[in-house]
């Protein structure tokens, strides 16, 4: 593994794996150490370590069945839903690991939401499906309070004005990138500090998926975002930061442009000039 002075000071050189850490002085939000996971007797991912950076969009990219959305679901503990998962290794997210017996994983997935490759509104109203998750977790009590969120979540989402008089319709009722501009506001609404996003432009037209990238760019502000994508244009607009997985491993790990205009590695530009995948 290769590895980079981060200190530029000669008399305290501190060598840190490039595939873990992108950038000097990059401030980390999640850290995840020699994560392995299986799935029965197969091993999906094999002690795959990375810093994600905060306040960053980082993107997982690589072949499919290369471990990305295993990797992005064990950031929430996603992958505990799976039967017959085992999963060893360290996601550390505000000094503790995730994976320590005492977390709350109800109270974790309110800090780290997640945005699926379909849309998948609750069967209930735009208003229900910003409002059912705080309800739940007690973050709110007062309805005027409760409308307040839902605006504000409709707004950072940039649907709003699409919906606002129609709040009682069904969240089904919406256009396939409205649903995900939905699913966002529905994530963003308990407050999380970091998004997971699993291809989710996947299911939607160009238009609509301009929208939600441009709306990922904004919520970088506030958010650390980790996106899943096989589209690498995708990929090199909207991310600050770029993985590039093969077989369960993180091949190379860099700020996007470096990633795609000066790859280190061979598979990785093999890969990103399509030889193959
Ligand atoms: N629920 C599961 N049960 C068993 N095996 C699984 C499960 N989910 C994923 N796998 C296996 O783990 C490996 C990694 O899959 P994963 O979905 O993480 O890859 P990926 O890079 O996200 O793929 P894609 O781009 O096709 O979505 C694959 O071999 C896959 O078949």
């Amino acid at each position: 593994m290769r590895t980079r002075d981060l200190t530029g000071d000669s008399t305290q050189v501190v060598r840190v794996p490039t595939t873990e850490r992108p950038r000097v002085n990059q401030k980390t939000k999640m850290k995840v150490r020699d994560l392995e996971v299986w799935y029965g007797e197969k091993q999906a991912l094999h002690g795959v370590s990375m810093d994600v950076a905060e306040n960053e969009v980082t993107a997982l990219i690589g072949p499919s069945g290369c471990g990305k959305s295993t990797f992005l679901r064990c950031l929430n503990r996603m992958n505990d839903l799976i039967p017959d998962v085992r999963i060893k290794g360290e996601v550390e997210f505000e000094n503790q690991n995730i994976y320590a017996p005492e977390v709350d994983v109800v109270e974790l997935r309110s800090h780290i939401g997640m945005v699926f490759q379909k849309p998948n509104p609750f069967p209930k109203s735009i208003y229900d499906n910003i409002a059912y998750a705080p309800k739940i977790l007690g973050q709110v009590r007062k309805r005027t309070d409760m409308e307040d969120l839902v605006e504000h979540s409709l707004k950072r989402a940039g649907l709003w004005e699409e919906v606002k008089d129609r709040l009682q319709m069904p969240g089904l009722s919406l256009s396939g990138g409205q649903q995900q501009r939905l699913c966002i506001a529905r994530a963003i609404a308990v407050s999380p500090s970091v998004l997971l996003m699993d291809e989710p432009c996947s299911a939607l037209d160009p238009v609509a998926t301009a929208t939600v990238e441009q709306l990922i760019d904004e919520l970088k502000e506030n958010y650390t975002i980790v996106i899943v994508t096989h589209n690498l244009q995708q990929a090199a607009r909207v991310a600050g930061y770029t993985a590039f997985f093969h077989l369960g491993n993180i091949v190379e790990y860099s700020d996007t442009d470096s990633l795609f205009t000066h790859p280190r590695e061979k598979k990785t530009e093999d890969y990103i000039t399509g030889r193959y995948g």
